[in-house]
């Protein structure tokens, strides 16, 4: 039985909830109440969430509730994840959570349209569907998932078209770090405008 997402965004299909540590990117470190939605036609064939790909699997919750649920959290900072998020119109979720002097903070690949209002946004763009332009010019992080030598200078390419202040990490793939992050390291060395991104919550055991 197929869910009908609506498009005013008041429920979304909902994987998980977990208030955690975000482990990526600029924000590593910090405590965060992370949603997940489900739903992504990307197809990354390394994905470490394929689970998210069938939107069906997920439950359809009111917005009213995850913003509920984010509001029980010492630190009043959501990310907003998946999936790809941006499949969605995150309009009304993000308005809500707002209201509620939340921080909205979203992971997405920028396959999709912009919608919702952040205060901050990580682009990890993707080969196999690119990210918008108003996507790469409104991103805070531009974080580059590194499977092989060649994304390189695909990430240089991408880090053209984002904004002056836009701070740029290079990621190794997780099943490949071993063999991708002495490259990563010797890379940032030599371009010092890239920074280093690791999955730090697989390292710590978190979600
Ligand atoms: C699962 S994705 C969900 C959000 C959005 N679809 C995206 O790709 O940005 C969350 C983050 O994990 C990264 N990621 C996914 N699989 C990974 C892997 N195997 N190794 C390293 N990073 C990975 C993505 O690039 C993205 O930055
Ligand atoms: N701890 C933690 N940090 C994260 N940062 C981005 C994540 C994601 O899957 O979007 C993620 C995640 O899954 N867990
Ligand atoms: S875009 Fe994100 S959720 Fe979708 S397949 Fe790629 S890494 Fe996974
Ligand atoms: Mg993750």
């Amino acid at each position: 039985m197929s869910h009908q997402v609506p498009e005013n965004g008041t429920k979304l299909p909902l994987m998980e909830e977990f208030y955690t540590i975000q482990g990526e990117g600029f924000h590593t470190g910090k405590a965060a109440y992370f949603i997940r939605l489900g739903g992504c036609d990307v197809g990354c064939h390394w994905c470490d969430v394929k689970e998210s790909w069938d939107a069906e699997l997920h439950p359809l919750t009111d917005a009213e509730t995850i913003v509920e649920n984010a509001k029980k959290h010492p630190a009043k900072t959501v990310v907003i994840t998946g999936g790809e998020p941006l499949i969605y119109n995150l309009d009304y979720l993000t308005k809500r959570l707002k209201e509620e002097g939340i921080r909205t903070f979203i992971e997405t690949s920028g396959a999709y349209p912009l919608s919702g209002t952040w205060d901050w946004i990580c682009l990890s763009p993707k080969k196999f569907k690119g990210p918008k332009t108003e996507v790469l010019e409104a991103a805070g992080e531009l974080k580059v998932i590194v499977f092989n030598k060649s994304d390189f200078k695909w990430a240089e390419e991408h880090a053209s078209q984002v904004g002056p202040n836009c701070k740029l990490y290079l990621q190794p793939e997780w099943s490949k770090a071993n063999e991708i992050t002495p490259l990563i390291i010797e890379y940032v060395k030599d371009n010092p405008h890239w920074d280093i991104s690791l999955q730090t919550h697989k390292f710590l055991n978190i979600p």
